[in-house]
């Protein structure tokens, strides 16, 4: 995370953008604002933009001072996202004295919007180098050109929108408290800052609450108070996630690729093969139940899944009063249920929250590590 470091002031406020001449100023402004646009969208591909992971996006919306920057922190704490501050990456490119530095300097020192592709650019590069496939992305899109150059550069949606709604009075407050030596932390610039966030602003916001992707904030109140808004965002989507990656279940079709590892797609797909095979799993595994030998070879052919099914026949007709004569588990189902399926149980079992459908109750009740001691529901 980039953090917002009050080192940067001195940088930042430096004179060096009045050092260029005229004639360079010139040559600067044509290339910053060329240079992208000749440029050649990346695609955005499984395996070349984002290294085949499937990147879970937020964007984060709100006026200059609304707390975006201090509630992205404890959403990184509490559910272990990136994030990636659009401000905060065009001021390293200011202390690092890039070839643009000059001229994003000039235009935060405005209250301005730097051109998007190289926000765009920025945010990308950072989202290529990450090991992380969250990422929260604060202060952008800021306009419609922002969010257009985004979808353009990356191909990329995002998975949520947070606007923190936040009164002007307030947000200059803030601003005018925050501390940081920022260039365009003065009454002047905010004022600047506040008219261009009014007048782009809204048109992002209805984009993204017509696609009933936007969670509107509240952003007065103690940090904690509006974390207590923010969190059930993502505790929903986390137990969604977690929903959609489970190896098995009712809705276990209506996966959504784009909270799946590739990993977890792989499963997917193959899980959209197991409907038909259902009845036929649970036919087996009761005749399994009543001594039919050669199943076994049936069972081991379908692998975790009629392992499942398997091991909830067997305990339900050893409970039972019909007293069938029930078969151990043979060695190469548990091997299955142990390696194949692994990590989804495990997910499950530190589920936060309590999912009623039979099918992880069962985990829920008798957990992975009796299975895997071997001491579970047989
Ligand atoms: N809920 C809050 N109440 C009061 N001050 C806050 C609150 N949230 C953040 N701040 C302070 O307001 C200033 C601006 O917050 P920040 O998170 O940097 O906003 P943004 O990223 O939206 O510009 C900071 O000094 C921060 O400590
Ligand atoms: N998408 C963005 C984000 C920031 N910026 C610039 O960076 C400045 C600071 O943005 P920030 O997000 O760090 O600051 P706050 O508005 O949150 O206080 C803005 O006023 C813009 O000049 C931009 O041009 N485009």
């Amino acid at each position: 995370m980039w953090k917002r470091v009050a080192s940067f002031s001195s940088l930042i406020s430096s004179k060096r953008s009045s050092t260029l001449n005229q004639s360079m100023q010139a040559a600067y402004a044509f290339k910053f604002f060329e240079s992208f646009t000749t440029e050649t969208p990346t695609q955005g591909k499984d395996g070349m933009f984002f290294k085949g992971k499937t990147p879970f996006i937020t964007f984060v919306l709100g006026g200059p001072g609304s707390g975006k920057g201090t509630q992205c922190e404890k959403i990184v704490e509490n559910f272990g996202f990136t994030h990636l501050s659009a401000g905060d990456l065009l001021r390293r490119e200011i202390i690092s004295n890039t070839e643009y530095g000059a001229n994003i300097l000039d235009t935060i020192k405005e209250g301005k919007i730097v051109p998007s592709e190289v926000t765009v650019k920025l945010i990308r590069k950072e989202m290529e180098s990450s090991d992380n496939y969250k990422f929260l992305i604060d202060g952008f899109p800021r306009s419609e050109e922002n969010r257009i150059a985004f979808e353009r550069f990356t191909e990329a949606d995002p998975d949520i929108v947070l606007f923190f709604d936040c009164p002007e009075e307030e947000m200059v407050k803030r601003v005018l408290n925050r501390n940081q030596g920022r260039v365009d932390d003065n009454i002047d610039t905010i004022r600047k800052r506040l008219k261009i966030f009014e007048s782009l602003n809204l048109p992002v916001v209805n984009y993204y609450s017509k696609r009933g992707k936007l969670y509107t904030i509240n952003a007065v109140g103690t940090a904690d108070e509006i974390f207590e808004q923010v969190r059930p965002v993502f505790a929903a989507h986390e137990v969604d996630e977690m929903r959609s990656s489970r190896p098995f279940g009712p809705d276990a079709v209506h996966f959504r690729p784009f909270t799946l590892s590739p990993r977890q797609v792989h499963f997917s797909r193959r899980r959209s093969l197991f409907p038909p095979f259902d009845a036929l799993c649970l036919a087996a595994v009761t005749r399994q139940a009543l001594g039919r030998r050669w199943l076994d070879l049936v069972l081991s052919l379908f692998r975790w899944r009629i392992s499942v099914c398997y091991l909830v026949f067997t305990k339900m007709l050893s409970m039972s009063k019909l007293r069938y004569r029930i078969k151990p588990v043979p060695p190469s189902v548990l091997f299955t249920l142990l390696t194949d399926s692994g990590n989804n149980i495990d997910r499950m079992s530190r589920c936060p929250i309590q999912d009623n459908r039979s099918d992880s109750s069962i985990f829920f009740e008798y957990g992975w590590n009796n299975l895997g001691s071997g001491s579970g529901p047989i």
